[in-house]
């Protein structure tokens, strides 16, 4: 995926094209407005109060207990980049904010961007000292109460966008029955995969901080028995030996080093039953050589930042499934999502 500036006329196409138009100075003065702008739109509430019909800049301000002046600066904003549209004094919300935003929506992605406005923003503050030390934030370290919540929150605001895709395309055994998800969080992949093979049981390793608040997003899908959480770490637990046909670690590689990660490969090779699939389901890092990609390098700095580690590649990640004795499987792509894979390996 690009993200590009895209011109509205001809003049602007020829300024474009001379290089006259000054990006760095969009990147570096517009979008960092943009994006707070929209988290803390979210935040306060305002597309909430705009579906309800508070649909001036005076009203909404009441509503969520703002000051009506900036507030009109902020819907100017959000028309701006079309989460809402401005008719005769009044705004109502856009076709993507219905669905990518308000709360009722099975897409919704309001609390990635509620603990995005929270607990990540300051955060990027920190960039600077990641870039002078290699040392990231270790996060799952340091989290209190609250931060867990927004956290798992917010995980499954990020998980909602591909669950179903990762659940029509894993490939899973024949006749599998037993899975488990390291770092599973909420378990929305659990819950979409046993959904659809009704015969799979999932267990979800977490550790114990998102096992408390992640329970009752996963208790709200009425999964029973089917999909249970399970407290541990995988880098200091073992696993029962030969026992799965599918063990999934999402978006957990890029938390952990190679070390580690080749620590995790051992166990989950040896928990496999044969025939069974260990499955790195990721942002993966995108080869220099190779067109940009803006997702995959995005999350690769941020991640790196946030954990130390960051995104891997498709060969690096074979080549630890491959040291284990796992046969790695042709990489499964996400339509809707670019820059990641499932990394898949099946034991002989
Ligand atoms: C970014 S979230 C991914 C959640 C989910 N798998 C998904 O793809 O949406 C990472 C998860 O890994 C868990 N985690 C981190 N380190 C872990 C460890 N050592 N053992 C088990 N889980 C871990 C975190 O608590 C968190 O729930």
């Amino acid at each position: 995926m690009q993200l590009r500036i895209f011109p509205e006329n001809l003049l602007e196409w020829v300024a474009l094209k001379l290089n006259l138009v000054p990006i760095p100075l969009l990147h570096a003065q517009v979008f960092p407005v943009i994006s707070r702008a929209v988290l803390e739109a979210v935040d306060a509430g305002v597309f909430e109060a705009i579906a309800e019909g508070y649909d001036t800049a005076e009203l909404v301000a009441e509503k969520c207990g703002l000051n009506a002046r900036p507030t009109g600066q902020l819907l100017g904003v959000l028309a701006s980049v079309k989460y809402l549209r401005y008719r005769q004094g009044k705004y109502t919300l856009t076709r993507l904010t219905h669905k990518w935003i308000l709360p009722g929506s099975p897409n919704t992605v309001r609390d990635l961007a509620i603990y995005n406005n929270r607990v990540v923003w300051p955060w990027l503050e920190k960039m600077g000292g990641y870039l002078r030390t290699g040392k990231g934030l270790q996060y799952h370290d340091t989290f209190q109460s609250e931060e867990w919540e927004l956290y798992q929150r917010a995980m499954w605001g990020g998980a909602v966008a591909e669950a179903q895709e990762f659940a029509r395309k894993v490939p899973l055994p024949r006749n599998a029955t037993q899975m488990l998800d390291i770092g599973g969080s909420h378990g929305l992949h659990s819950v979409e995969t046993c959904r659809r093979y009704p015969h799979l049981y999932s267990m979800i390793l977490d550790l114990p901080g998102a096992v408390e608040k992640a329970a009752p997003l996963l208790a709200k899908q009425n999964m029973g028995d089917h999909v249970v959480h399970q407290v541990g770490n995988i880098l200091n637990d073992s696993l029962p030996e030969g026992t799965y046909d599918l063990v999934l670690m999402s978006s957990v590689a890029h938390h952990f080093t190679e070390e580690q990660n080749k620590l995790v490969a051992q166990k989950v090779a040896k928990a496999l039953r044969p025939g069974g699939v260990f499955i790195i389901n990721e942002f993966i890092r995108p080869d220099p050589a190779a067109a940009p990609e803006l997702v995959g390098s995005s999350t690769d700095l941020f991640f790196g930042l946030t954990s130390t580690s960051g995104n891997w590649s498709m060969a690096e990640i074979n080549a630890w499934q491959r040291a284990v004795g796992l046969t790695p499987l042709q990489p499964i792509a996400y339509r809707a999502i670019p820059g990641r894979f499932q990394v898949g390996a099946r034991k002989e």
